[in-house]
């Protein structure tokens, strides 16, 4: 638990995301503290998901930086947003569990007894008992969405990302995977997850970024979501070019 406690935070500086030299994100300032939850709220196509990828690494800042302390590889945990999900994949609910377990033991590494039962805890602790051996194709979205919450879990890593997670999802499914990311944050493990129902975001998550293009307020939800923010928000998305040049001047607005 030290490990989870002792996490650094997750350092924005001036970061500029973007596709092809152009930006989807700019500006972007300020510190996720280990152990927070945070909303990433915004319009469609705000840079929610881009965000998630330029903390995930996979998506290079064009500029700026982004400060991951001594995270290293494979410590954020990432959930793409549903439909990024290949579900003809012939694998079924153990298997896709069991790939949890990677960071620890190799993609060719045997998952033995002790690995077996762990990705049965972790399917018993999605409710998913009975599935094991049920191909993922088969799934209905709140089952699969349950699968790759229990992948994560066992994952076990200090940070984990969520793209949209209660997306479609039914109330049920969405309570239950609320009560696995409050376990997350019992266990100091730091949350970020993109969202639409601002419901949920008021209700569970303590802190919030509101991005459209760029951060439009950052801190305590009931903040940051002010109906001013949100108007404000909506505006600046529709006003942005796609095309627009990468912006160097300092934090500008
Ligand atoms: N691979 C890509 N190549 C080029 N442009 C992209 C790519 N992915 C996203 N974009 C563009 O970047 C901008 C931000 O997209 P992003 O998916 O981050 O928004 P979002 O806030 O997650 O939106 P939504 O709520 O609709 O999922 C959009 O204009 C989008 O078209």
């Amino acid at each position: 638990m030290d490990r989870l406690v002792n996490a650094p935070a997750i350092r924005f500086e001036d970061v500029t995301l973007g596709y092809d030299g152009h930006p989807a994100v700019h500006h972007l300032t300020g510190e996720i503290a280990p152990g927070s939850a945070l909303a990433v709220v915004g319009p469609n196509g705000a840079g929610k998901s881009t965000l998630l990828k330029g903390l995930v690494g996979t998506l290079k800042p064009l500029g700026g930086s982004i400060d991951r302390g001594a995270l290293k590889s494979g410590e954020i945990a990432y959930l793409p947003q549903a439909a990024s999900l290949d579900r003809s994949f012939p694998i079924d609910v153990f298997d896709l569990v069991a790939t949890g377990l990677w960071r620890k033991i190799g993609p060719f590494g045997g998952v033995g007894a002790n690995g077996r039962a762990k990705v049965r805890d972790a399917i018993a602790g999605v409710g998913l008992t009975g599935f094991e051996r049920r191909p993922i194709g088969t799934l209905s979205g709140g089952q699969l969405q349950r699968a790759l919450f229990a992948r994560l879990a066992l994952q076990d890593a200090p940070v984990i990302l969520l793209d949209e997670p209660f997306a479609a999802i039914d109330i049920d499914t969405v309570r239950d995977l609320l009560d696995l990311v409050a376990r997350w944050r019992g266990e100091s493990r730091t949350v970020v997850a993109v969202l639409h129902d601002l419901e949920t975001v008021r209700h569970a998550f303590p802190e919030t970024l509101l991005l459209a293009r760029r951060p439009i307020s950052w801190g305590p939800t009931a903040e940051a979501l002010r109906p001013e923010r949100l108007l404000e928000a909506r505006g600046m998305t529709e006003a942005f070019d796609d095309r627009a040049p990468v912006c160097h001047a300092e934090h500008a607005a």
